[in-house]
Order: C-alpha cells, then sequence, then structure tokens
C-alpha cells in the first residue's frame, strides 16, 4: 500500500526519526539532494547546466545540495538565492555555506537572464510553505511558467499547497514543473486539484525513514495504486486478490440488482448491469418498471430480467436475502418515487447510490442520512456523486471546498461523516472516504491521464463495478478503490474514442494482463 501524507505527517516522520537520534537533518538533506540528483541524471542524460533558485529554508537547503553534486559533475551551475543566509534554518545554511560558487539574488530579472540553461530547479518552498507568496518571489513564480528549459521541482512546485493541492496565491502562481521529486512519501497535494497537473511526472526518493513512518497511525490516506511514478510502477498491483472470483457456485460471487429507469431511460442499468457481471458478480438481474421491460429483455441475455413496480416492488425483490448489491439512481428520475425506492432499497446488503438516487435529496439531504442511519449497519452504503451532486447533498462541505478552506480530502471525509456512507467523489482526482476514518486518492494523471474517459455513461459504469465488486465482497470502501482502478485502466486499454458500452468489454482483458 502506497500512503499519502499531509505536510505536517511528513514534517513529523523526520523530526522522530532525528529526536531519535536516529539520523541527522544533513544527512537527510543530502539524501534528498542527492536523490533529485540521480532523477535528474535518469531524465535527462545530456544536460550538462542547470539553474538552481533556492529558497530561505531547508527546501532551499536542498537546492545548495543539488547546486554542489552537479558542479562536483561539472556541470554549469548557477544559483539564485533567496533570503539572508544568517536566517535560514542550520542545516541549509551550512549547505548554503559549502557552496563554493556565486549566489544572485533570486530575482525575475535573474532568472529571465539565465536563457541558456539546460535545466531550471526549483528549490525555493517545499513543505514549509505557510502564506502565500507574494512580492518578488511571487514575480519569479509566474515567470518560472515561461521558462523554455525543463523545470524541476524540489518537493513540490513552489507555492503549491501540499494539503490541498492549491495554489496558496492566485491561480497560475504555481509554476507547471516537468518532474517533481519528492521525499520519502508522496503528500496529498501531489494528487488532488491543481496538484498533478503542476507537478508534472512524479518521483519519490527513499530517504530511510519507514521505520517511522509506520508510527503514522491510522489517519493516513492510501493511494490507489498505480499512480504515475517515475520509472513507472511495475508489477502487479496490490489489488489482485480482489479480483479474484471465489470456485464454486455463481451464488458465492453474489447477485447484483440494478434498478432501471422507465421507457427510453433504460440503458444506463444496462451499461451498469454489464460492468457488475463483466467484473465478476455471480449473477445480475436488472429490476425494470413493466413499462420498461420488453425495452430492457430485447437486450439484455445474460443478465435477468425482473418486473419492478417502484418501492413497493423494489422492496418484494429484495426479500429474496441473496441480493447481495444492489445498485440505483442512474436514469431513475428525480422525485419522491425515486426518494421511495431508495428508502426501500437501505438494509442488510451493499447500496451504490448515484445520479438520479443522489439528486432526488437535494431539497433535504438529511433525510437521506437518517434513513442510512437507520439501517444500523455501517459501511452498507456508498454515494457516488460527480460535483455537482455533491454539492447538492453537501452545500456546506462543497463551499468550503470551493473556497479552498478545505481539501478536496477534508470535504469527502467530512461527508462521510455527516452521511454515514462511504462517499466517493469523481473525477479526474477521485477521493474516497468511509465513516470509518478510511481514505484513498486516485489520480488519472501523467501515464494514467484518459480524458476520453469523460463521455456519456461512464459514471454509469463506475457505479456498475462497485455493485459488481461489492456483490462478492465484505468491504465497501475496498471494492470502490478498486472499481475505481479497473475503470481508469479499462479507458487506458481502449484509449481515444471510447464510449461508455466500450468500458465492460475492456475488462476481461485488464484482468488478464493482470494475471487474474
Ligand atoms: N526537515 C528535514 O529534515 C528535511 C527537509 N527537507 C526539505 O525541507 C523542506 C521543508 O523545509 P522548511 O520546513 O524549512 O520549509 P521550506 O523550505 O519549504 O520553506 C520555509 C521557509 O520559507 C519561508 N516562507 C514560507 N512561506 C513563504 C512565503 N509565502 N513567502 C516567503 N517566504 C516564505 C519560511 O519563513 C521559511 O523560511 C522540505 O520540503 C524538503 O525539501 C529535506 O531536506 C529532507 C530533510
Ligand atoms: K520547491
Amino acid at each position: 500500500m502506497t500512503e499519502v501524507v499531509t505536510a505536517a505527517q511528513m514534517r513529523g516522520i523526520e523530526s522522530a526519526a532525528i529526536e531519535a537520534g536516529a539520523v541527522t537533518g544533513a544527512a537527510l538533506m543530502e539524501r534528498a539532494g542527492a536523490g533529485v540528483v540521480a532523477a535528474i541524471l535518469r531524465q535527462w542524460p545530456e544536460a550538462q547546466s542547470a539553474t538552481i533558485l533556492c529558497g530561505p529554508g531547508n527546501n532551499g537547503g536542498d537546492g545548495y545540495v543539488i547546486a554542489r553534486l552537479l558542479a562536483e559533475r561539472w556541470w554549469d551551475v548557477r544559483v539564485l538565492g533567496m533570503g539572508d543566509a544568517e536566517a535560514m534554518p542550520p542545516d541549509a545554511r551550512a549547505n548554503r555555506a559549502a557552496w563554493q560558487g556565486e549566489v544572485a539574488p533570486l530575482t525575475r530579472a535573474n532568472l529571465e537572464a539565465a536563457t541558456d540553461t539546460d535545466i531550471v530547479v526549483d528549490a525555493i518552498f517545499g513543505t514549509g510553505l505557510t502564506r502565500a507568496p507574494a512580492g518578488e518571489v511571487l514575480s519569479v513564480l509566474k515567470a518560472l511558467g515561461d521558462c523554455a528549459a525543463p523545470l524541476v521541482a524540489v518537493d513540490a512546485p513552489s507555492g503549491l499547497c501540499l494539503d490541498r493541492g492549491i495554489p496558496l496565491a492566485r491561480e497560475g502562481s504555481v509554476p507547471k514543473c516537468d518532474l517533481t521529486v519528492t521525499f520519502e512519501v508522496p503528500k496529498i497535494g501531489h494528487f488532488i486539484a491543481d496538484g498533478p497537473a503542476c507537478c508534472g511526472a512524479l518521483e519519490v526518493v527513499d530517504l530511510g525513514l519507514s521505520h517511522w513512518r509506520g508510527k503514522l497511525g491510522a489517519d493516513t490516506t492510501r493511494l490507489i495504486d498505480a499512480v504515475p511514478m517515475v520509472p513507472p510502477t511495475e508489477g502487479t498491483p496490490h489489488i489482485l486478490p480482489n479480483f479474484r472470483k471465489k470456485t464454486g457456485h455463481k451464488y458465492d460471487n453474489g447477485h447484483a440488482l440494478v434498478v432501471s429507469g422507465g421507457p427510453s431511460k433504460t440503458g444506463a442499468a444496462r451499461l451498469a448491469a454489464r460492468a457488475a457481471l463483466r467484473i465478476g458478480a455471480g449473477l445480475v438481474t436488472v429490476a425494470s418498471p413493466p413499462t420498461a421491460l420488453a425495452e430492457n429483455a430485447m437486450q439484455l441475455t445474460a443478465i435477468m430480467t425482473r418486473r419492478c413496480g417502484g418501492a413497493a416492488g423494489l422492496s418484494e425483490i429484495l426479500e429474496d436475502a441473496r441480493f447481495t448489491a444492489l445498485c440505483l439512481g442512474p436514469s431513475l428520475g428525480v422525485g419522491e418515487q425515486t426518494r421511495a425506492m431508495v428508502r426501500a432499497a437501505l438494509g442488510p446488503r451493499f447500496v451504490v447510490l448515484d445520479a438520479d438516487a443522489l439528486t432526488s435529496f437535494e431539497e433535504d439531504p438529511s433525510e437521506l442520512f437518517e434513513a442510512i442511519a437507520a439501517v444500523g449497519e455501517p459501511e452498507r452504503v456508498i454515494l457516488t456523486p460527480h460535483g455537482g451532486e455533491f454539492g447538492r447533498l453537501f452545500p456546506d462541505e462543497n463551499a468550503a471546498l470551493d473556497a479552498g478552506d478545505i481539501s478536496k480530502l477534508d470535504a469527502v471525509r467530512e461527508a462521510a461523516q455527516r452521511s454515514g456512507a462511504v462517499v466517493l467523489l469523481k473525477g479526474a482526482d477521485t477521493v474516497i472516504a468511509s465513516p470509518d476514518g478510511r481514505s484513498s486518492i486516485h489520480a488519472a494523471h501523467c501515464a494514467r491521464s484518459v480524458p476520453w474517459l469523460a463521455t456519456a455513461g461512464a459514471g454509469d459504469v463506475l457505479a456498475g463495478l462497485i455493485a459488481g465488486l461489492a456483490a462478492r465482497s465484505d468491504d465497501l470502501h475496498r471494492a470502490a478503490a478498486d472499481a475505481t482502478w479497473l475503470h481508469v485502466e479499462a479507458a487506458r486499454a481502449f484509449g481515444p474514442g471510447l464510449i461508455a458500452e466500450d468500458l465492460p468489454e475492456m475488462v476481461p482483458r485488464v484482468l488478464r494482463d493482470m494475471g487474474v
């Protein structure tokens, strides 16, 4: 499992190791700088000159180490430094003193004069950024965006909040880097909001602190596997066992029920149902209003159909305890009938609520949350909103998120607490949080970027993948995380031109390639 941490958690890891006498800050800084140099040499083996921009703290200290190590390799190195050397923290001050070359002031004019450099290294701010950059340094950060040379960020693109993934100053104030080299463990801001676009490729340098990382406690966030690392993560993802079906009877792999909308509104349910069957639910049934039964039956073969007259009909179907997961919401219609069906659906099984099943509670979201609480069994329900639906159900959390007061991760965590459900907020950065405190992030960026996944019906497929995995699982959060990964993987396997129907059909290939 890859963890992602906040800036404060990272400082806690470092200081625990230093206080225990296991390592010195100077040794960590040397390892950090050497790791960045190794990454630069791997990525740009022909490069021979660099301009290093050093800030006033330990991030700047890393920059002075990088300058020294590159100069030792006969690179032509120019350093632009910020602030008074005497005011720097001790390890950074020592490394600035050890740098034998000139340190020109970090100004926009000096940066713009450095046009003939092969690489620019941004070592201005890292985890210690506490306020919005302003004045000359803000001007430098903006000018960095126009740099012709490849830009390498040390720990973070400067100006990026590593907890929220947003610029601390206004938009356009964080340079878009080609490579970000971070230390020991990636930070949340590398993966959410603007973080991935600003970071470029991400590499993690091992500082040898795993012992202290292990003492972080439960409050960490899991990175859903196969994130864009350089070099790319190889081998079998850790999520593999969950994709493997149980041997034995089809009922051993669960029975998923997907509720269909009325006539001419049935496609979304069939997409979800097909995804649920492809990912391995033993059986899948579409519950269809009588008026749409023929429409559904004509287009389904392996998937069964059941006549379902509204909430009462759904309750009747669910008397059969063999239904282990239920998906409802896609194209179901917004209103009291859908609210009644949601109330009927909640019970001793996993329930995926998507689309209209969420919007139907816009006027009074607490009605939904009370119904979820009344089930009495935790982690039985997952809400899978996109941004708009999230705002309808969680206006307070959404307003704080929009204002930049909290991160997407914290907004979803609060939503999980408020609703009593697992909450999955969709996007290129997908965040999942559970009422039990677990959280996961998936970033579809760099090598995993799939802009063609933004296509009609893709969300219905995701809901179906979650329902299909949940149907034969005992862990809804895990099912959602695995489904999120698989959804992107299927889109990657197909490539541009993808439509939602293609996604379930790519699942077998993805599973085969994983060795399932
Ligand atoms: N703590 C450690 O032992 C290690 C830290 N490392 C590096 O140290 C970094 C963290 O160092 P620091 O905690 O010193 O923090 P930073 O170097 O990120 O920044 C802190 C400095 O910037 C100033 N500052 C913050 N926001 C500013 C703003 N908007 N405008 C102007 N000045 C501003 C602060 O007053 C302080 O002087 C990490 O990102 C990493 O690069 C690595 O060397 C590995 C070891
Ligand atoms: K930086």
